[in-house]
């Protein structure tokens, strides 16, 4: 069945993004489904990363138009893109150090908090009931992420997995719509990637996911839907059997030594 426009979440259209006098996406559409896995691969320094940056509100393209849900996008702030039920993970952890786990994931709920964002960092303007019900909040988030036992661990003190758990708790806190994950599978053993498959396929159910993604493996296993992008373009797009068969994508690939390729 053909997908109209109006039935994306996010659309991406002519994206084009200039850093001096060098092109890094060149024209590039996208559109991401309410439901299911859109992978984003392609070779070191094809464009995904900026690609990410644009879908993600944090940086402006030169040229180009990005709808949500049909109308503008939200404002450009993290916490414009949460209350709009856009959350994202990060390539390093990006959590905060000093905070423990729990709080770590409280914060990832500003959207939810009536006393705004600042407030769930400095307390102030926080009604107790807010604090009570974010909290069980983040720990039910911990929960289904097998890392609630953590909860009071300051993030540093816990293996490098674990950490990454708790940072898509925070990024699934407030049930987002749109889940942006920018490699999530870095850093991790085998077995932890086959545990992250099956966590995004089941974040799938009810949460459209953008997966920008090296590792090959988990990029076929998951996704539904993949674009590839080469030197800012795309050059192909479909379900994984059909981005793995197409010459264009393996001419991509072979043209560039290093990771990305045969995973
Ligand atoms: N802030 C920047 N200033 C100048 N050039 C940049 C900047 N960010 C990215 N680029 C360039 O834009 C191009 C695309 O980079 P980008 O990081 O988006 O690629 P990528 O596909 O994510 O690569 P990788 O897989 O290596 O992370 C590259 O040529 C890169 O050097």
């Amino acid at each position: 069945m053909t997908t109209t426009a109006t039935e994306h979440l996010l659309t991406a259209e002519g994206i084009t993004v200039r850093f001096g006098g060098l092109t890094a996406l060149d024209g590039v559409g996208l559109r991401v489904r309410p439901d299911g896995v859109t992978g984003l691969i392609g070779p070191n320094g094809a464009g995904k990363t900026t690609l990410f940056n644009v879908l993600s509100g944090i940086l402006r393209p030169s040229a180009g138009t990005l709808t949500w849900k049909g109308g503008p996008p939200p404002g450009r702030r993290p916490h414009h893109l949460a209350r709009a039920g856009i959350a994202r993970t990060f390539q390093g952890l990006h959590l905060f150090p000093l905070m423990t786990v729990l709080d770590n994931v409280v914060a990832g709920a500003d959207r939810l908090a009536r006393g705004g964002p600042l407030s769930l960092v400095t307390g102030l303007g926080r009604h107790h009931r807010d604090e009570r019900e974010l909290r069980a909040r983040a720990l039910a988030a911990l929960e289904r992420f097998g890392v609630a036992d953590t909860a009071h661990r300051l993030p540093g003190t816990l293996p490098y997995g674990v950490q990454k758990q708790v940072a898509l708790a925070r990024a699934c806190v407030c049930d987002p719509e749109l889940l942006l994950l920018d490699e999530p599978a870095g850093g991790l053993s085998g077995g932890q990637v086959d545990e992250l498959a099956a966590q995004i396929r089941s974040l799938a159910r009810d949460t459209a996911v953008v997966l920008v993604e090296h590792h090959m493996d988990l990029v076929m296993r998951v996704c539904d839907h993949i674009v590839v992008l080469d030197f800012g373009r795309v050059i192909s797009a479909g379900t994984p059997d059909e981005v793995r068969a197409d010459p264009a994508v393996t001419r991509a690939y072979l043209g560039t030594a290093g990771e990305g390729d045969a995973r």
